[in-house]
Formats: C-alpha cells, sequence, structure tokens
C-alpha cells in the first residue's frame, strides 16, 4: 500500500503502475475539503514512490466522483474573498499536481464523473470510460463556473465550441457523446473497464501513445485562428442570452474566462477562472440557486425516508379520466405502477386514453420512447366504468369533479370496493380535507394528494395531512408520488393548502392595483422581466381557468375572512361575468388565437380594458417597484404565516413548493431566500408602507422580531 486515508487508498500494482482508488465512507465519492487535503498526500506519496511508470485513477464506488461537496458552499462563499482564493489556489495546486506527475496518468471513469469529478479526470493524460458513465460540469446551473480548472482544461481537451456547449448548458454527456467531442479516449464495457485502462496506460508507457504532447496541448494557450475565435465567442454569446437571460449570469461568465483565457498558459489562464469565481460565488444568485439544490436533497431525502415507512404501492386506481384523472393515469403507468381509471362516462375515459397516447406519441416523435415501450405504457392503464377493477388497488386517488357532494358520495362509494387497507386520496384543489375525511370510515387511511396541470410536467405534488391521516398514510402517499417522478411535500390541511394559500394573495395584490388603475399587461411585463415569473398573474389567471380562479378566491375569502375576504367587485369578477374564462374560451384578461403554424397566440384584447375602465375608471402608471411590492408583499407574508401556523414545516419545503408549484423564479430561490437576501428588517420596513392597503399587508408578530434581532430564515 502507497497510501491509506479514509477517501483515497493508492496501491502498487504489477508493470509499475500505481491505482488510486477514490472510495469514501458514503454512498458516493465527492471533493470535500477532506478529499482533496487526502489526494494531495496521496499524490506526495506516489511522486516520492521509486519506479512508478504510471497512475491509474479508480472508483470503488458505483460512480467515480459526483462532484464538489455543495453542503460546504454557502459557509464556504461566505468567507472574505482571501479566504475564498487561497482554497480555489490550495485546491488547484493539487490538480496541477497530478497534471504535472513525471508519467503518464489515466482515469477509469463509471457512473457520474461531475464537475469535481470531471476536472479530475480532465487532469490526467488519458480516459477510458464504461457505458454507464456521465460527464459534466453542471457548475453553471448553480449560478457558478468551475473552479478546479474546467473551465482552463475542457475546451482545451475537447475545442472551445464543445467547451462552450458544455459548461454554458451544465448537462452531462452520456460516454458515446463525450469519446465523439474526444473527452474520453475509449468506452469499454463495465467489466472490462480496469483491464482497458491498465492495457491503454502501458501504452503510454511504452511510448505507443504521445502523452506528453496531449499534455503540452493542455498546459499550452487554446489553438484557435483568430477569426475563428471571434466567432466561436460572439456566437456562443448569443446564444447563451438567449438561452440563460439576464437574470442568470453564469453561463455568460464562463464564456468571458474562456475567450480571456485563450491566449494563456495554464497557470495564467487558471488565475482567470479564479477571479472570476470569486465574483460569482459572492452573487445572490449562487445563493439562490445553491440553496434550491440543497433544499432538493433535503425534501428528496424526506421522501427517501418516507419510503421504509410506506406500505408498497404496486397497483394503483384514479377515479375521473378528466385533465387530472388522465394525467395520473399516464404519469403513474410511464413509471412502472399500473393504474386503474375510472369514470361514469366512456367518452370521458377515451379522452384520457386519447390523452395519454398523445404524450406518448409526442415523446417518441421527440425520440424519447419507442412504439414497444408506448404499448406497455398503455397496457399499465386499464380504462373501466365498473368498480370491481378497484378492488386490488393498494392506494385510490379521487380525481372527479369539483363538488364537495360529489365528492362525499364518491368516497363513500371507493370505501365500500376497495380493500380493508387501501390507502385513499384526494386531488381536490378546494376542499378541506378534513370535511371530505368525513364521509370515510377509516378516515386514518385518507390525505390529499395535490397534483399541478398538466401532471406530467409539473413537478410538484402536494401531500394534506388532515387531522386523522396516519402516518403511515402520508408515508405511503409520500413514496408513490416520488415513485411517480414527482417532488412531494406534506403540509397540513388549510384552506388552499400551501401553494393555492399563498397564490392568491398575490392575485389580490394584482386586483388592488388594477381596482386602481393599473394595466394588467404593464404588471404581467414587470413580474415577468423584471421579477422572473414565467408568466405575469393576468397570463396566469388565464391559464388557471377564471372560473377556477373566481371560485377557488372564495373559498380563500370564507376561509381567511379577515385578510381576504372582499369589499367590493374585482377583476376577476369582471371577466368571470363578462365569461371571459381565459385560454379555455379564448378570451380572458387576452384573447387568444392559433397562429399559422398552429401554436397559441396571446394578443391584448381592447374589450377587457374597457370592461376594466368601466368598472375601475383611468388607467394610471405604477413604478415596477410598487409592481412588485403590491403583489409580492401578500404572498410572502401569507408564506410566513404558513410557516409559523406550521402548515408547511421548513422554509427549505415551502421555498420548493414555490419553484416546483407555481414557478417561482429559481435565482431568487423563494420566499424565504428572497426575504433573507433582501434583510428580514428592510422586508418589514417595506411591508409597513404598504400596511394601509389591508391585512395580507400586515407583518406578522414573529417577522417583526426576527427583524428586531437580526435573524433569518435560513442559517448559512
Ligand atoms: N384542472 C386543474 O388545473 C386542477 C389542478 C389541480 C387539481 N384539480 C382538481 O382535480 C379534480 C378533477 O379536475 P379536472 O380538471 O380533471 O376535472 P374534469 O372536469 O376535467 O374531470 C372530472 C372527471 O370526473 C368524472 N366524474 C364525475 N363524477 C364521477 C364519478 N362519480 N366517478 C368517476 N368519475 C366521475 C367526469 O366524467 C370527468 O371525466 C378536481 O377536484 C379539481 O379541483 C384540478
Amino acid at each position: 500500500m502507497i497510501y491509506q486515508s479514509p477517501t483515497i487508498q493508492v496501491e502498487q500494482l504489477e508493470d509499475n503502475i500505481a491505482r488510486l482508488c477514490f472510495n469514501a465512507a458514503g454512498s458516493v465519492n465527492k471533493f470535500d475539503r477532506e478529499t482533496l487535503t487526502s489526494l494531495d498526500a496521496a499524490l506526495d506519496a506516489i511522486k516520492q514512490q521509486p519506479n512508478l511508470k504510471g497512475l491509474m485513477l479508480v472508483s470503488g464506488k458505483d460512480a467515480f466522483i459526483v462532484g464538489a461537496d455543495i453542503t460546504e458552499f454557502l459557509g464556504l462563499f461566505a468567507q472574505d474573498d482571501a479566504v475564498l482564493l487561497n482554497w480555489l489556489e490550495e485546491a488547484n495546486k493539487v490538480f496541477n499536481k497530478l497534471e504535472d506527475l513525471p508519467f503518464p496518468t489515466i482515469s477509469a471513469i463509471k457512473g457520474f464523473a461531475l464537475g469535481g469529478g470531471c476536472e479530475t479526470i480532465l487532469a490526467t493524460d488519458l480516459r477510458v470510460a464504461d457505458t454507464t458513465a456521465r460527464i459534466g460540469l453542471p457548475e453553471t446551473k448553480l449560478g457558478i463556473i468551475p473552479g478546479f480548472g474546467g473551465t482552463v482544461r475542457l475546451p482545451r481537451v475537447i475545442g472551445a465550441d464543445n467547451a462552450l456547449e458544455w459548461i454554458t448548458t451544465g448537462k452531462d454527456q452520456r460516454p458515446e457523446a463525450a469519446l465523439k467531442v474526444g473527452a474520453i479516449d475509449a468506452v469499454v464495457a463495465p467489466e472490462a473497464l480496469e483491464t482497458a485502462a491498465i492495457q491503454m496506460l502501458n501504452d503510454a508507457i511504452a511510448e505507443k501513445i504521445d502523452w506528453q504532447s496531449r499534455r503540452n496541448h493542455k498546459l499550452s494557450p487554446l489553438t484557435l485562428p483568430k477569426l475563428e475565435a471571434m466567432m466561436s465567442f460572439a456566437t456562443a454569446k448569443g446564444m447563451v442570452f438567449q438561452v440563460a437571460g439576464k437574470h442568470y449570469p453564469a453561463p455568460m461568465a464562463a464564456v468571458d474566462v474562456i475567450e480571456q483565457a485563450a491566449g494563456a498558459k495554464r497557470d495564467e489562464a487558471l488565475q482567470i477562472e479564479h477571479q472570476a469565481f470569486l465574483k460569482l460565488a459572492k452573487t445572490e444568485v449562487a445563493q439562490a440557486l445553491i440553496g434550491i439544490f440543497l433544499n432538493d436533497q433535503l425534501v428528496k431525502g424526506k421522501a427517501k425516508k418516507a419510503s421504509k415507512q410506506a406500505k408498497p404501492v404496486n397497483s394503483a386506481a384514479v377515479l375521473g379520466a378528466g385533465i387530472m384523472g388522465g394525467g395520473i393515469a399516464y404519469q403513474s403507468a410511464s413509471k412502472g405502477t399500473p393504474i386503474v381509471m375510472k369514470d361514469i362516462a366512456q367518452p370521458a375515459l377515451e379522452l384520457g386514453l386519447g390523452e395519454a397516447s398523445k404524450l406518448l406519441t409526442a415523446q417518441i416523435k421527440r425520440g424519447r420512447s419507442t412504439p414497444e415501450k408506448m404499448a406497455a405504457v398503455l397496457n399499465n392503464i386499464t380504462a373501466t366504468l365498473d368498480y370491481s377493477a378497484v378492488k386490488q388497488a393498494d392506494i385510490v386517488v379521487e380525481a372527479v369533479v369539483e363538488h364537495p357532494k360529489v365528492k362525499a358520495t364518491v368516497l363513500a362509494e371507493v370505501e365500500e370496493h376497495v380493500s380493508e387497507d387501501a390507502i385513499i386520496a384526494s386531488n381536490t384543489s378546494t376542499i378541506s380535507i378534513n370535511l371530505l375525511a368525513k364521509s370515510l370510515k377509516k378516515p386514518e387511511r385518507f390525505c390529499g394528494m395535490h397534483f399541478f396541470n398538466p401532471v406530467h410536467k409539473m413537478p410538484l405534488v402536494e401531500v394534506i395531512r388532515g387531522e386523522n391521516s396516519s402516518e403511515e398514510t402520508i408515508a405511503s402517499v409520500v413514496a408513490y408520488a416520488a415513485k411517480m417522478g414527482k417532488t412531494p411535500i406534506v403540509v397540513n390541511d388549510c384552506p388552499g393548502f400551501f401553494v393555492n394559500r399563498v397564490l392568491f394573495p398575490y392575485f389580490a395584490g394584482f386586483s388592488g392595483l388594477l381596482a386602481d388603475g393599473a394595466d394588467f399587461a404593464a404588471i404581467d411585463k414587470v413580474m415577468e422581466k423584471q421579477f422572473g415569473w414565467p408568466m405575469g398573474p393576468a397570463y396566469l389567471l388565464d391559464v388557471v381557468g377564471l372560473d377556477t380562479g373566481h371560485h377557488a378566491q372564495a373559498v380563500m375569502a370564507e376561509g381567511f375572512p379577515d385578510r381576504m375576504g372582499k369589499t367590493g367587485k374585482d377583476a376577476i369578477d369582471v371577466m368571470f361575468e363578462a365569461q371571459r374564462f381565459g385560454q379555455k374560451n379564448a378570451k380572458g384578461f387576452y384573447q387568444y388565437s392559433v397562429d399559422r403554424r398552429g401554436k397559441p397566440k396571446k394578443d391584448i384584447d381592447p374589450v377587457s380594458y374597457e370592461l376594466l375602465g368601466n368598472t375601475f375608471g383611468e388607467l394610471k402608471e405604477f413604478t415596477k417597484d410598487e409592481i412588485i411590492a403590491r403583489t409580492m408583499i401578500p404572498m410572502i407574508i401569507e408564506t410566513v404565516r404558513c410557516l409559523e401556523e406550521g402548515i408547511i414545516a421548513t422554509p427549505a419545503e415551502a421555498d420548493m413548493g414555490l419553484v416546483y408549484g407555481l414557478g417561482f423564479p429559481p435565482f431568487r430561490g423563494g420566499v424565504f431566500r428572497y426575504i433573507d437576501t433582501m434583510g428580514v428588517a428592510n422586508f418589514v420596513a417595506l411591508a409597513d408602507k404598504y400596511a394601509h392597503l389591508g391585512g395580507l399587508y400586515q407583518v406578522t408578530d414573529k417577522m417583526r422580531e426576527l427583524a428586531a434581532n437580526n435573524g433569518s430564515y435560513y442559517q448559512a
């Protein structure tokens, strides 16, 4: 044994080859500080070993190295520039040490080699992957750029154009794609990985492969003719701006760094990378995106824990084959849980199955599925008008029309037909879970399972705990949602549950602005372009449907009369009364048509201005800040109330619910990250300026207390 630590072991093989194995104690290898220090020491030990002729890097896990330890990032990035720069320089010395060894080196890659893992393999002279490998630099997705030499080595290995694409998109690559651009030198079967790597290393040792000139190429400036360089970078910048947009600066910074460092040798190029990294690491966007990554891990961890307590769900049933029922059936079937879809009307069943076929056909067209897979998914859906097929279901999801009496009847009926221990869940969006539970003999087996439309696209599922829901019921529904590929978040029962409870105050803020003469299209523009929502509130209401919105608003007003009770007619009422229901009947705030290529089109409609003008008078101008404050403050305060009342368990889950359920701009990280970034005291001061607008603008006592104590919702 040449070297041993809890994360790395180095042994000497025949032919004077050293085998360095990353093998941390946990389930994966990642680059935390301990592993970096260990790698440094291992390389020193290797350098001191006489007679070595080559080094092979391998992993003792299913994956090579999944990346840097992101849990260390927020704490690290909060430190002074000098500390952060020192960390970068020390880490890069280790990678340079690996690159500068006096003999050829090779990486044998299986599974993920991402971020720091990818930067490790780039520091060796040769790379062999097996068919399970996934290679890439995802850092820009976290609002930063690669910091361990990725922006320097990758363009020198695979060319500027390819590297720009890899780094700015952050996507991981399959081995065939990596081989095609020269990121790796061979792809082999998993069982042949180490043998193939040793063979290639021996070829290099025997000078059959010119590893020295490959290495020199990595240490030198990028060789690009001037005109070509200008074209590459200009094209990349145009593309990046279009895709990432102004709110996501990291991809553009990556292009700049590669361009600036193109004429430099390795060490100078690395300095350019360090400086850009330092700047990005301090941005609010990086904090928000890293926060989202960590929150996502937390939510996934909770789902994983729940699956240990869950009852296995081998077959499911959905009642109602409408928009939601059809979507739920498709999602369950395509993720491998057979499902019975029951309705009371044959045409509804045909519609539900038709929707599933449409989605599957689209996937085949995009090359993401095959006719065989499509047949298998459709075979997993049994459409029926009869309850008897529901008998063997482990879980039944009720998704019939949104009517308390109909749902009560259907729930009581289904309980008569299912097995003793089957779980029953409702996809209601507005009816109290505690109220619906009253129709069941065994309310402990019941909870809410609130999907979002369209089911196959929207990642969130709210799992709603009623006062009688058992923990096993909740755990089983959470596990089933996760098995369907969704992100489940558990909330307690209240009007609107979590997502709609915080959405409607935002709509109320929007309606208030319109009542004071604001232009809805101007509001949408600010909320989309400035704040970053995928749709502004008027457009969102059109998509949700103003009939649905009108109904849900009434439920919220009844649930929280002090804050959400209405005093007069608002913009939603005006649209509803004029039967402008939104996209569904082509008229809402906007008007909708289909363009020549068959794509849906949205236009300004003078009629809606006339209707609103008749009720609220002349249009007035509002500043961007006023628009953002008046719409966002009610949503933010209501989110805080949900946390204080225990409707949602943690700021992390609330923020993920907002990002996944409503498309809250990821670069802002969610409501709690947004307040923390602004400073709780600053937020309270801002809300106080608008307190005269009513109960939705009144901050809670606890918020005031937190502001006074200089506190925050997240701990760094
Ligand atoms: N559409 C959305 O955006 C959305 C989002 C989240 C939740 N939801 C909720 O999902 C549920 C269904 O909504 P939808 O939009 O799919 O409605 P929908 O009108 O498209 O479908 C309802 C289906 O239920 C069927 N049905 C009626 N009575 C039945 C019975 N006794 N047994 C079996 N089937 C019966 C109808 O034939 C119809 O096919 C509602 O509770 C709704 O609030 C809807």
